[in-house]
C-alpha cells in the first residue's frame, strides 16, 4: 500500500530550476493547487498521473514511498495509481446507477457488490444537492450529481492511493465534505482550483508559476479561520440560490 508520493523539481518554462526542489504528499493529506492560467498546474498534475521520471516537458520526477519505481512497479501502477476527475467529466453509459455501481464494485472484487452500491450513493447523497437515485439513469445525473458519484465511488470503490481533482467549482456538491471524505479514505489528495475556499482547504498550497512550483505554503491558523469565513459566505450564497430556484423574490431585508 502507498504511504507517499514525492514530486522531485525540473525546470520551469524558461528552462531555469523550479525554485520548489522536493514536495512528499502523504495518504489523508489534502493539497491544493494554485496558479494563474497558463502557469503549469495541470502539466504538475500530468507528471504525477504519467509517474515522470525526467522524461516530460518539465523534467520532474515522481517518487513513490521515497524510490523511483520499479519497472514492474510502474506496470502496476499504471493501471491504478491515480484516480484523475475532471470538471469536464460525464458518464455516457446507459445504465442505472445501482447497475453500474454494482458492476464497477463486482468488478473491483467485492463480495457484496449490492452493498457496496448503496454505500456509494448513501456517500455521494452526503455531497450533492438533489439526491441521486438508485434507479435513475446515470446519463440523466446533472454535472453536480455526477461529480459527487465520481467522488465517492473512487473514495469507497476505487483503489487508487492518489486522487487527483481539476476544479470542483460546481455549485450544489459539498466540496469541503467530498475532499474530508476522500481524505479519510486514506487517499492523497491534490485539487487544482481557482476557488479560494478550496484552495484554502489543503493543508498545504503549491503555488505554480511559469511553468515551475513556486513556492509550498502551509495553511495558517488564521487562513483557518478565513475559511471559515468563507463557508459561511458560500452558504448565504447557496440559500439565495435555493430562494431563488423555488421561485421566491428576494427584498431587502437580504443580509450577504
Ligand atoms: N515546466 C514546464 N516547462 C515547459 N512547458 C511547460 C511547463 N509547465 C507547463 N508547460 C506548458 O505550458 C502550457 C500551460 O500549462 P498548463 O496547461 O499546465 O497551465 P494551467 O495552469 O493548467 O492553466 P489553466 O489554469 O488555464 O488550465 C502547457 O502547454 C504546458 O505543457
Amino acid at each position: 500500500m502507498l504511504r507517499e508520493i514525492t514530486i522531485l523539481g525540473g525546470r520551469k518554462k524558461n528552462g531555469e530550476p523550479e525554485a520548489v526542489q522536493e514536495v512528499t504528499v502523504q495518504v489523508g493529506q489534502v493539497y491544493s493547487i494554485v496558479g494563474f492560467t497558463g502557469s503549469g498546474k495541470s502539466q504538475l498534475i500530468n507528471d504525477i498521473e504519467q509517474i515522470a521520471q525526467r522524461d516530460s516537458i518539465s523534467r520532474r520526477q515522481i517518487l513513490l514511498d521515497g524510490e523511483p519505481p520499479l519497472d514492474n512497479a510502474l506496470h502496476r501502477y499504471e493501471q491504478n495509481l491515480v484516480a484523475h476527475l475532471s470538471q469536464n467529466m460525464n458518464f455516457i453509459l446507459d445504465m442505472k446507477v445501482k447497475e453500474f455501481l454494482i458492476m464497477h464494485a463486482g468488478c473491483r472484487g467485492f463480495r457484496e457488490p449490492g452493498k457496496k452500491a448503496e454505500e456509494v450513493i448513501e456517500c455521494a447523497n452526503t455531497f450533492a444537492g438533489e439526491a441521486i437515485k438508485p434507479e435513475e439513469n446515470l446519463t440523466r445525473l446533472s454535472g453536480g450529481q455526477s461529480r459527487s458519484l465520481m467522488i465517492a465511488d473512487v473514495a469507497i470503490n476505487g483503489d487508487s492511493p492518489v486522487v487527483l481533482i481539476d476544479e470542483v467549482e460546481n455549485a450544489g456538491i459539498h466540496r469541503l465534505k467530498a475532499m474530508e471524505t476522500l481524505a479519510a479514505q486514506q487517499k492523497i489528495v491534490l485539487v487544482v482550483t481557482h476557488d479560494p475556499l478550496l484552495a484554502l482547504l489543503g493543508e498545504k498550497r503549491i503555488i505554480m508559476g511559469n511553468g515551475g512550483m513556486q513556492a509550498v505554503l502551509a495553511l495558517t491558523q488564521q487562513e483557518v479561520t478565513v475559511r471559515g469565513r468563507l463557508e459561511k459566505m458560500a452558504g448565504v450564497l447557496q440559500g439565495l440560490q435555493d430562494q431563488l430556484r423555488q421561485g421566491e423574490s428576494v427584498s431587502l431585508e437580504f443580509q450577504p
